[in-house]
């Protein structure tokens, strides 16, 4: 059974750890360490997991460490914990974007050391909390095949996983998935934002949006023989209304919108690593 620590107890974490918990873990092999105590605190009384303020303490408990700092961060703490306790054996996930397996590698090996650490790099997204997410994962040549599984289960635990061939690919799932969840967000605002100035009240046009949103996500989900665009189309009459909005919406040039968007995503991801 695997102890996992996870180093970070802010969204990413709790979205992760919820979805463990729910998915039969048992919380005892989970321990979560913050500086602050407010989010592990809060973890520990509705999930029952452990918590401490020292990263190294939760290091030295588990066989699987999931960095889940700012990317920012990451190296500080991969530094903090290498030169602190032994880390031969212990597989490291990191979920930060921006941060490559080579910079988490160097920031575990101590200035001795040539063996290098088996490192998964993993980006997951939030509705991992209610075992929904998708993430891709890309493991560096030091990994076991055992590991691998390891990182495959904790994934799947929370939602679908892709496997990456190369670690550029990451950066890809961060366009597509691992940001995602805030572009349907976004839209679903913009909507929410226009139903009240409809004159529907707030409730309403939460309602609205949200069980439109959840029906169609749904449509999608279980008709996967029909290709998306046909789901559109049996929505779309001729020279009838869904037309005239889906007219204006690549009028003004929302394939181009979308995929300038997802580009800014990776471009941000790849300066994020230099
Ligand atoms: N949010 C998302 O949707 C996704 C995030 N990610 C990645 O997940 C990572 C975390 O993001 P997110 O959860 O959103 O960020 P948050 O800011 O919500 O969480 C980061 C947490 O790290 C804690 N922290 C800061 N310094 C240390 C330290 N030295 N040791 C231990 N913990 C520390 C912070 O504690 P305190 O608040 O006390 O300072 C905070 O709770 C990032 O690298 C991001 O790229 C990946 C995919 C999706
Ligand atoms: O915005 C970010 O940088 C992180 C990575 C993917 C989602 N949130």
């Amino acid at each position: 059974m695997n102890k996992i620590a996870f180093i970070g107890a802010g969204n990413m974490a709790r979205a992760i750890i919820i979805g463990l918990v729910n998915s039969g873990v048992a919380a005892q092999n989970i321990m979560v360490a913050n500086p602050s105590e407010g989010k592990r605190l809060q973890l520990e009384q509705e999930f029952g997991v452990l918590q401490t303020s020292d990263n190294l303490k939760a290091s030295e408990f588990a066989n699987v460490i999931v960095l889940c700092v700012k990317p920012h961060f990451i190296e500080d703490v991969c530094s903090q914990i290498s030169q602190a306790i032994d880390i031969t054996g212990k597989l490291f996930i990191s979920v930060a974007a921006g941060t490559t397996v080579a910079q988490i590698q160097a920031a575990l090996t101590k200035e001795s050391a040539t063996e290098l650490a088996p490192v998964v790099r993993v980006m997951p997204n939030t509705p991992s909390q209610l075992g929904l997410g998708m993430s891709g994962l890309y493991p560096s040549k030091e990994v076991t095949a055992e590991q691998k599984e390891s990182a495959d289960t904790l994934m799947t635990a929370v939602g679908k996983v892709i496997w990456l061939e190369t670690e550029a690919k990451i950066n890809d799932v961060i366009a597509v998935a691992g940001s995602a969840p805030a572009y349907y967000f976004l839209f679903m605002e913009a909507m929410e934002k226009h139903a009240i100035t409809l004159g529907f009240s707030a409730e309403e046009s939460r309602m609205l949006v949200q069980q439109t949103a959840f029906g169609s996500a749904q449509m999608v989900v279980q008709n996967s023989d029909l290709e998306i665009s046909t789901l559109r189309g049996n929505v779309t009459s001729k020279g009838g209304t869904t037309h005239a909005a889906i007219e204006k919406f690549k009028e003004q040039g929302i394939d181009e919108m979308v995929k300038n968007s997802m580009n800014a995503a990776i471009a941000r991801a790849e300066e994020m690593a230099k």
